[in-house]
């Protein structure tokens, strides 16, 4: 299994009385799909995952499951917890879904178990996983930093596709990592305002909320820096960046949410505490830049 392209990390809209709206969702993911992103993840981060009832993130994994099916289009989704037994169970029930390409699994947070412990983890969910696993590395939010030796040792497991790359930044690991990442092992960029630099690295593609606007030029961006066009590469990368810069003004989703639904693409901007609205500044600053 290899990735490439813009994967988008849908987020879940929710209709005026507080009830997931799946009709705005089934849109949106059509609308990315149409526009030339290569694949969705459902129950990511951008979800509101965390908030989400076990039916309505039923309700979220049909509605992506059944557009995926008949888009073929790859599906990631969102499981795993800090604990290593019930990320095991999330996965296993994944075999009811056999549109699921690959579950994105983070590095267990707030435990932080050392390098060797996330090596631990991962190897005991290899072994058992009924699907590829992406492995969500992103410090900032686990508390747990992985290196790249560590990186590498995961890329060489059975069953690990790849890693969502979010470390804030391009660190002399994620260089090291794209100068010699493991034989079939999609290193992708997972901090949106660093997309267009990991792809100049060498990445084959994104998991990136910020694309669920201008999906055509996030996609585009990826083929171009594939093709070698790099003058065009850079500056539609700078002006891409900006962009994802903006919609992460505030904590995601919520300036993204304020944006589409001002685009009258969600029937709300609502997210769910502890997450609050953003300020109009932050939306009108993103609409600017549209
Ligand atoms: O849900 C995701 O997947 C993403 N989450 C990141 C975050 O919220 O920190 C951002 C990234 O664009 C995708």
């Amino acid at each position: 299994m290899t990735f490439h392209g813009v994967h988008i990390p849908l987020i879940t809209p929710f209709a005026e009385d507080g009830e997931v709206a799946v009709e705005a969702l089934e849109g949106l993911a059509h609308a990315v799909l149409d526009e030339g992103a290569a694949g969705l993840v459902a129950l990511g981060t951008t979800a509101e995952v965390a908030t989400l009832t076990g039916e309505e993130r039923r309700t979220v994994l049909e509605t992506c499951a059944r557009v995926c099916g008949e888009r073929r289009a790859p599906l990631i989704v969102g499981a795993g917890s800090a604990d290593t037994r019930s990320t095991a169970e999330a996965l296993d029930a994944l075999k009811a879904w056999p549109e699921v390409t690959a579950a994105l699994v983070t590095v267990p947070s707030f435990v932080r178990p050392s390098e060797a412990g996330v090596l631990a983890h991962f190897g005991a969910l290899a072994e058992r996983t009924p699907v590829p696993l992406v492995i969500y590395n992103i410090p900032y939010r686990t508390g747990q930093s992985v290196g790249v030796d560590t990186l590498r040792r995961l890329g060489e497991l059975p069953m690990v596709a790849g890693v969502k790359h979010a470390v804030g930044g391009v660190d002399l690991d994620t260089v090291m990592l794209l100068a010699d990442p493991p034989g079939d092992f999609a290193v992708l960029a997972g901090d949106d305002p660093f997309f267009s630099a990991l792809l100049a690295l060498g990445a084959p593609g994104g998991i990136l909320a910020s694309a669920h606007l201008r999906t055509a030029l996030f996609a585009e961006l990826a083929e171009t820096w594939r093709s070698g066009d790099t003058a065009r590469a850079r500056a539609l990368g700078h002006r891409l960046s900006a962009l994802s810069a903006s919609v992460f003004a505030e904590p995601n989703p919520t300036v993204l949410k304020g944006v589409l639904h001002a685009q009258g693409r969600i029937p709300t901007a609502s997210v769910r505490l502890p997450l609050v609205p953003a300020g109009r500044a932050s939306i009108e600053a993103v609409l600017r830049l549209m």
